[in-house]
């Protein structure tokens, strides 16, 4: 049954990434939060595993959903699945920006008639990376600079923000306006526990950097207490 009461709420900093393997475990995490609390996000994994279905519930639980399927492909694919998701009543949707101008273009056009349109927002450079990854892949400029060029892109594309790393976000926050989404994960309690995350951020720094949300996984889903530590960072003591 969707709770009608939670909808107009504003939304929090934090998008939980649920990176479980199925439905149950997801549907028993979530019990320990609620939509005052956080957003959620549904990414690779969990989606390949459920499919639409536990998008709907999460919806209709009354939760913002982020679908976050990074889609690259051509205009007209990734067009069509932006607009798919639109239709499952998501929240926020993503693909990568280096799809380039008409990609974005086409998904910002194919979703722009929709009763409730998703936020669209593209990933700049994936916080796991380093610069000498990234100089790998034969991008030779410094990581501030692509992300900097690919979010000015995804603006000029009719975007409504980017993916970055919260340390390239006062950068971003300066050069692109208080309006423009920055969504950073790679959000981390304590310095010590990367994981597989490079450019790293706590969340009340990442806050105070200009971050619009915060994407968090394992900080908050292998804590004992997911609703402490979500409480704690929206009144801003962590
Ligand atoms: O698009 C994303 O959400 C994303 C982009 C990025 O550059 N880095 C990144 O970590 N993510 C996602 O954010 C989440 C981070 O999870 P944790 O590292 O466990 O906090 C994962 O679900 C990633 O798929």
């Amino acid at each position: 049954m969707l709770d009608t009461t939670l909808i107009n709420q504003p939304a929090k900093p934090v998008i939980v990434a649920l990176d479980f393997a199925n439905a149950e475990s997801t549907l028993d995490f979530v019990q320990q939060l609620n939509p005052n609390l956080c957003q959620l996000k549904i990414g690779k994994e969990l989606f390949t595993a459920t499919g639409r279905y536990l998008v709907e519930q999460l919806v209709l639980q009354g939760y913002r959903v982020f679908l976050d399927l990074k889609y690259h492909d051509i205009p007209n694919t990734v067009a069509s699945a932006c607009k798919v998701a639109a239709d499952m009543g998501v929240w926020m949707v993503d693909m990568h920006a280096s799809g380039g101008r008409r990609m974005m273009e086409a998904a910002a056009e194919a979703v722009s008639n929709c009763s409730q349109p998703p936020l669209l927002i593209a990933v700049t450079v994936l916080t796991s990376m380093t610069q000498a990854e990234l100089a790998e892949t034969g991008l030779n400029l410094p990581i501030e600079e692509v992300v900097m060029r690919l979010a000015e892109l995804t603006r000029q594309s009719g975007l409504d923000g980017v993916v970055c790393s919260a340390q390239e976000a006062s950068l971003l926050r300066q050069q692109l306006g208080e309006e423009f989404l920055l969504v950073t994960p790679g959000i981390r309690l304590h310095d010590a526990i990367e994981d597989d995350q490079r450019r790293i951020m706590a969340p009340k720094a990442a806050l105070a950097a200009g971050s619009s949300y915060l994407v968090m996984g394992r900080p908050i889903t292998r804590n004992e207490n997911p609703a402490e530590v979500l409480l704690q960072i929206n009144n801003g003591l962590i």
